[in-house]
């Protein structure tokens, strides 16, 4: 087949330290927070039954309130490194912040529309306080950004006529300032988050989303941007036409978790999930279900186990607080964090055969094997099968590293670990120190 000229441009993982960091994270923040927060999926005592950020495309949502409505914008209780100290007791270790949606508002003062914070009651640069307050923290600092801009009268959902051609030219064009903007603004970005991607104008810019990545890149080096964002020329998105992904790691993982690490195919990947069934911005009313925090931890969890990271959002109010039932998620996540953290950051996919009983991690670098148990067995023996050519050394519990559990060998290659009698309430994590041994992997033997 003939040579794609806007298709990946690399195979595989990037190996640069910048994405051995992010690899490294396991636990993210995301925060959407903006105009529509002001609604809160709320209208005349209606509740929109779509996610709350999308409000401004109800049905029932009358043209120009809503575009107005940024005149109300006033967050007196904003305060970013009350946000970034909530982030870093709760263990994450980035954070991805809107900075525009797919309504156009942008929190930072952009000089390139009039719709921005700039010209809100607030005034404040909402961009410049996150950014310095999360960096302040130790929590890296990745920028969401909406391509699809429902307030630019340039942006178009297809381009069908010359018109449009002419219009979505201004609008790259547009897209490209503000992105300079935003990069040279806050260097201090690690990385931007595109979203609002999936329209046919975006698909048929191939070329222009290759150039202008690339161009990102030269500007701001190591910066990392995930799938979401390129298209090759044939329209394909997230995976070129030869079957190769488009970017630093893998960014469709959105309210849905793989099952195997088949799904991953190989790639980097993070997970965004919200606390409620779905909505990303502030909704004073959660309709169905929202997540328990052991729910979140096992989640993280899972995602840790199979090679990614784990991202939950949290939808500020307009006052610039967090509901109550997020606070307290933050704070018995950070509580769980704090004791059994090794098992989750700088941890990688460590090839065991999946059990009942929970998840396995595996320290980068290091001859560690991490149980993190939910679910305990009557007879509390917990099954451990090592990879091939991979032997236990020692196992104990992550909070009594003196004690040694015993394994009890079943057959040639599993054990069982007898737990104590006790109260398990909490999930909790069990080391497992690893050597070679034992039989010979394929691999192994092709290599001898
Ligand atoms: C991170 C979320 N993405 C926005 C969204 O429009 N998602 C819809 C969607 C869901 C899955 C694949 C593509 C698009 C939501 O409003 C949030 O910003």
């Amino acid at each position: 087949p003939k040579v794609l000229q806007h298709g990946a441009h690399r195979v595989g993982k990037r190996t640069d330290v910048e994405m051995a960091t992010w690899r490294g994270y396991g636990m993210g923040q995301f925060i959407h927070w903006g105009v529509y927060s002001l609604f809160g999926g709320e209208l005349n005592g209606n509740y929109y039954n779509g996610a709350a950020e999308w409000i401004r495309s109800w049905k029932d949502m009358p043209n120009g309130v809503y575009d107005s409505a940024y005149k109300q914008f006033n967050p007196s209780s904003f305060d970013a490194t009350q946000w970034a100290k909530m982030a870093k007791q709760m263990g994450v270790r980035y954070v991805t912040f809107t900075t525009k949606h797919h309504d156009g508002f942008c929190l930072w003062p952009s000089k390139y529309t009039d719709y921005t914070i700039a010209n809100s009651p607030c005034k404040k640069d909402i961009v410049k306080q996150v950014v310095d307050a999360y960096t302040k923290e130790g929590i890296d600092v990745y920028l969401y950004f909406s391509i699809m801009d429902w307030h630019n009268p340039d942006w178009r959902y297809d381009l069908k006529t010359k018109e449009d051609s002419v219009a979505f030219e201004r609008f790259k064009l547009f897209t490209k300032k503000q992105l300079t903007e935003l990069l040279q603004q806050y260097p201090q970005t690690k990385g931007l988050w595109f979203d609002g991607t999936w329209d046919n104008s975006w698909k048929k810019s191939g070329a222009f989303t290759d150039t202008l990545e690339q161009y990102l890149k030269t500007l701001h080096p190591g910066l990392i941007i995930g799938s979401r964002f390129r298209a090759d020329e044939f329209g394909n998105r997230h995976v070129d036409a030869t079957g190769v992904l488009m970017g630093d790691y893998e960014q469709g993982w959105e309210r849905k978790i793989p099952k195997t690490y088949a799904d991953v195919h190989g790639n980097d990947w993070d997970c965004v999930m919200t606390i409620p069934e779905n909505g990303w911005g502030y909704q004073k009313k959660w309709l169905g279900h929202w997540k328990t925090t052991n729910e979140i931890l096992e989640m993280t969890a899972q995602c840790v186990s199979l090679g990614g990271n784990f991202v939950l959002n949290f939808g500020p109010k307009p006052d610039g607080t967090f509901r109550p039932e997020e606070v307290e998620i933050a704070k018995e996540a950070g509580e769980w964090m704090k004791i059994n953290n090794a098992a989750i950051y700088n941890c990688e996919y460590a090839g065991w055969e999946k059990q009942d009983w929970g998840y396995y991690t595996k320290k980068t670098n290091e001859n560690k094997v991490y149980m993190i148990v939910f679910n305990v067995p009557v007879s509390r023996s917990l099954k451990v099968k090592p990879s091939k050519n991979t032997l236990v050394d020692k196992a104990y519990l992550l909070t009594a590293p003196g004690k040694t559990l015993s394994l009890e060998k079943l057959d040639y290659d599993a054990s069982f670990i007898q737990l104590p009698s006790a109260q398990y309430k909490q999930p909790f994590v069990i080391v497992l120190e690893t050597k070679e041994g034992g039989e010979k992997s394929d691999e192994q033997k092709a290599k001898t």
